[in-house]
C-alpha cells in the first residue's frame, strides 16, 4: 500500500509540471509586461475563444466517461460555469464580454474567422484526450488550473495598468475564475490522489498533466507566431 509519503511525491510531482506551464511563455510574460499590441491582444483573444467554447465539451466527455456518481454529481458544475443557465450567463458569455472590451464583435469571436490553425489542433487534441483517455487522466489533465490563479491575478493587474483601451467592464472573466479554479483545482487533486494509487497510475497522471502542458504551450506558439506585433 502506498504510504503518505507517496502521496506527497506524487502531489509534489504533479505541482513540479508549473515549471512547464504557459505563464512564462514569452507571449504572456509580454502580456503581463504590458508590451502586446491592440491586435496581438485581439488574436489571443480570439483565439483562446475556441478554448473557451471547448472546455464544456471536454467536461462532458469527463462526464461520459467517469462511472463514479459523486464526480459526475460535482464535475458537471464545471460545465454551468461555461455554458451559464437560462437565467445567469456563464464563462462563455463573459469571455465574449472580454471580446467587446478589447474590440471585437460577438460575430467574429463566435465565427471564428480569427482561428489559428495551430490552436484548432491543440484545443481539440485536448478535448480528443478527455474522450479517449481513462477519465482519471482526463481530470489529471485540468490539473493547470493549480498554477492558473496567479498568472490570472498576474493578468488582471496587468490588463487595468498597461492597457487603458481595454474596457474594465469586460474583465469579468479572470475575476470569476479567480475563485472558480482554486475551487475546481483542489476538487481535481482530490479525485487524482484518490484514484491513483499505483506508481503506473501516478505516473501517468503526471504525463496527462504535461501534455496539458504542451496544448496550452502549442496554443500560445500559434498566437505568437501569427501575432508578431
Ligand atoms: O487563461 C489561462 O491562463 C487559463 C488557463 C487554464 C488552464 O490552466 O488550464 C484554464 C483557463 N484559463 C480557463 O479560463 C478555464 O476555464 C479553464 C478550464 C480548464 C480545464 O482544463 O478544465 N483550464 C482552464
Amino acid at each position: 500500500m502506498p504510504t503518505l509519503t507517496d502521496t506527497d511525491s506524487f502531489v509534489a510531482a504533479l505541482r513540479a509540471q508549473a515549471r512547464r506551464y504557459h505563464d512564462q511563455h514569452p507571449f504572456h510574460v509580454e502580456m503581463n509586461a504590458g508590451r502586446l499590441s491592440r491586435r496581438q491582444i485581439q488574436g489571443w483573444v480570439a483565439n483562446r475563444f475556441y478554448y473557451q467554447e471547448n472546455i464544456p465539451r471536454k467536461d462532458a466527455a469527463i462526464l461520459a466517461n467517469c462511472p463514479d456518481r459523486e464526480v459526475r454529481r460535482r464535475w458537471i458544475r464545471r460545465i454551468l460555469d461555461h455554458d451559464g443557465t437560462a437565467g445567469e450567463g456563464g464563462g462563455i458569455d463573459a469571455w465574449l464580454r472580454l471580446g467587446e472590451a478589447v474590440g471585437l464583435s460577438r460575430e467574429e469571436v463566435c465565427d471564428g474567422q480569427h482561428l489559428l490553425p495551430g490552436v484548432r489542433f491543440a484545443v481539440d487534441a485536448y478535448v480528443t484526450f478527455a474522450r479517449t483517455r481513462p477519465w482519471v487522466e482526463a481530470v489529471a489533465s485540468s490539473l493547470t488550473e493549480l498554477f492558473a490563479p496567479d498568472l490570472m491575478a498576474e493578468r488582471l493587474a496587468a490588463f487595468e495598468r498597461y492597457y487603458p483601451w481595454i474596457d474594465r467592464a469586460g474583465l469579468g472573466y479572470f475575476r470569476a475564475r479567480l475563485t472558480q479554479a482554486p475551487r475546481d483545482s483542489e476538487h481535481a487533486l482530490r479525485v487524482v490522489t484518490e484514484h491513483c494509487r499505483s506508481a503506473e497510475e501516478q505516473a501517468r497522471a503526471v504525463a496527462a498533466l504535461s501534455f496539458k502542458c504542451d496544448v496550452l504551450w502549442s496554443i500560445l506558439d500559434a498566437i505568437d507566431h501569427a501575432y508578431p506585433d
